[in-house]
């Protein structure tokens, strides 16, 4: 699928870093390091702006290897890109640890995954359909 892409970036474009990766890994684009104290946020700039087809999403997912070495995640998990956002793609980190994180200009910070999405059209109803499971959730099937 081809995307139109603005990169205005200092950076290369997003990329996949293996033959059937699903995620484009996207770098930050800073002008300085920007340091995560433990909990705190931040939005950080890529420096790309995206015309998604419609019918399509980007989600911006967060990398495991920051995650699992560093605590860093990502705040709104899975960030969703609408098809018609013309703005700069942004990436909302969080640190989760209890040391400071610094984000470096260049870093793969997350990726991005594009999917095919439905548009609905609702069908207002009295009843839904009956089902074994009903109501039940939250663990209604047990634990083991
Ligand atoms: O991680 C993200 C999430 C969103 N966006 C951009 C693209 C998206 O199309 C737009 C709106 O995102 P969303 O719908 O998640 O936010 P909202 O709080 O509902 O804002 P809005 O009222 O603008 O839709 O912000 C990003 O750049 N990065
Ligand atoms: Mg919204």
């Amino acid at each position: 699928m081809q995307v139109a892409v603005i990169n205005r970036s200092h950076h290369p474009l997003p990329a996949y870093q293996t033959e059937h990766a699903a995620g484009l890994d996207v770098r930050a684009n800073l002008d300085a390091a920007v340091t995560l104290a433990p909990l705190e946020r931040a939005l950080i700039p890529t420096g790309l702006y995206l015309e998604i087809p419609p019918g399509y999403e980007a989600q911006v997912r967060p990398r495991s290897g920051l995650a699992y070495k560093h605590g860093i995640g990502i705040v709104n998990s899975p960030g969703t890109i609408d098809a018609d956002y013309r703005g700069e793609v942004k990436v909302l980190l969080v640190n989760l640890s209890n040391e400071p994180f610094v984000v470096q200009d260049g870093e793969r910070i997350a990726q991005l995954v594009f999917a095919r999405h439905e548009t609905v059209q609702w069908q207002q109803v009295a009843e839904l359909s009956e089902t074994g499971r009903g109501a039940g959730g939250y663990g209604s099937t047990g634990t083991r």
